[in-house]
């Protein structure tokens, strides 16, 4: 019998202001059984440094997916055809400790463990990246990262503090979760507390591209660098909405002048196709100060196309260059 996968809600079944309030308008689903591919919603943002407001970040995330149709006329990607996608709500987090939220937030990653399923994360800002690092080392042991960011997140405290969004790679790498040899950078930018800030990850074994080896070109060579380096292991897709300029992506808690294009961002994760991607984030998008709620929808998108060159899915026809 003729498997039948879940499907978005269409926007000519049900007009796109209405209809479920899950991601893609896809079913909502109370277990993760049978799934290939889940949406989650981590609503977190006791971590961060400068403005709020990434607590809200899945909600609008999930708002502003409703445009996003089921295939992708750029890559020919026709998720939906061959992957069980569904929206498994939100990690219910500590609202008043950063500390016990990481420590939810392992819990339901490890247990998202026993099923077959790939992570798809709506953020909440990003130190929710450390537990589910931890949860997913468990399974697969070290990982290669791609990293997408207008900062390193790799400083090793922040106000005396271990933890929070600014230090997660540098926790990562000491709890070996990543295989620093398969680990890149791509995006950062303006300053640092010292002048070696950028230089830690590198003697770690990080390939760092800064921001500004990224202006005025297509990303889409150095994406064929990257598949080169990260080969068939494991791999983990964190991208930051700040490494996007904020002309595109205003409604971000530490926005960075002179970043990334949005077209670049869509470069950068179609260019992910082909790699065995074991889970992905979309981390720091802050409703409060996205304008028209574009940010959100840029935010949306990307996670769309994350969904699209996960293993497995199937594609219609040549893909337009
Ligand atoms: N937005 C994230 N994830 N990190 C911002 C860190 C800002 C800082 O290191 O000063
Ligand atoms: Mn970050
Ligand atoms: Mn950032």
């Amino acid at each position: 019998m003729e498997k039948v996968y879940n499907q978005p809600q269409g926007g000519n079944e049900m007009p796109r202001f209405a209809g479920r309030g899950t991601m893609l308008r896809l079913p909502f689903c109370d277990s993760p059984a049978g799934l290939d591919a889940a949406f989650v919603g981590i609503p977190l943002d006791v971590g961060t440094s400068q403005r709020a407001g990434t607590r809200y970040g899945p909600r609008n995330i999930r708002n502003e997916s409703v445009m996003i149709r089921p295939y992708n006329m750029a890559t020919g990607a026709a998720p939906f055809d061959s992957l069980q996608v569904g929206d498994i709500g939100d990690v219910p987090i500590n609202t008043y400790s950063l500390l016990k939220s990481v420590d939810i937030i392992e819990d339901f990653y490890t247990r998202l463990n026993d099923w077959p399923l790939i992570p798809l994360t709506l953020g909440g800002d990003h130190t929710l990246t450390l537990p589910i690092l931890r949860a997913l080392a468990k399974k697969h042991g070290p990982v290669g990262l791609i990293h997408v960011d207008a900062h390193t997140d790799t400083n090793d405290d922040m106000f005396g503090e271990k933890i929070a969004h600014g230090t997660t790679f540098r926790r990562a790498v000491g709890e070996g979760l990543l295989d620093c040899q398969r680990v890149v950078q791509i995006g950062q930018r303006a300053q640092g507390y010292a002048s070696g800030d950028f230089q830690w990850g590198v003697d770690q074994g990080f390939r760092l591209i800064p921001v500004e080896q990224c202006w005025h070109k297509s990303l889409s060579p150095l994406m064929a660098e990257v598949r080169q380096l990260m080969g068939a292991g494991p791999v983990y897709l964190s991208y930051d909405i700040d490494s996007i300029d904020p002309a595109w992506a205003p409604g971000t808690g530490t926005p960075e002048v002179g970043g990334l294009s949005a077209i670049q961002a869509l470069e950068i994760v179609r260019g992910c196709r082909g790699l065995n991607l074991i889970g992905c984030d979309l981390v720091e998008v802050s409703p409060p100060y996205d304008i028209s709620g574009m940010t959100a929808q840029l935010g949306a998108n990307l996670l769309y196309e994350m969904l699209c060159v996960l293993p497995g899915v199937r594609y219609q026809g040549e893909t337009r260059l």
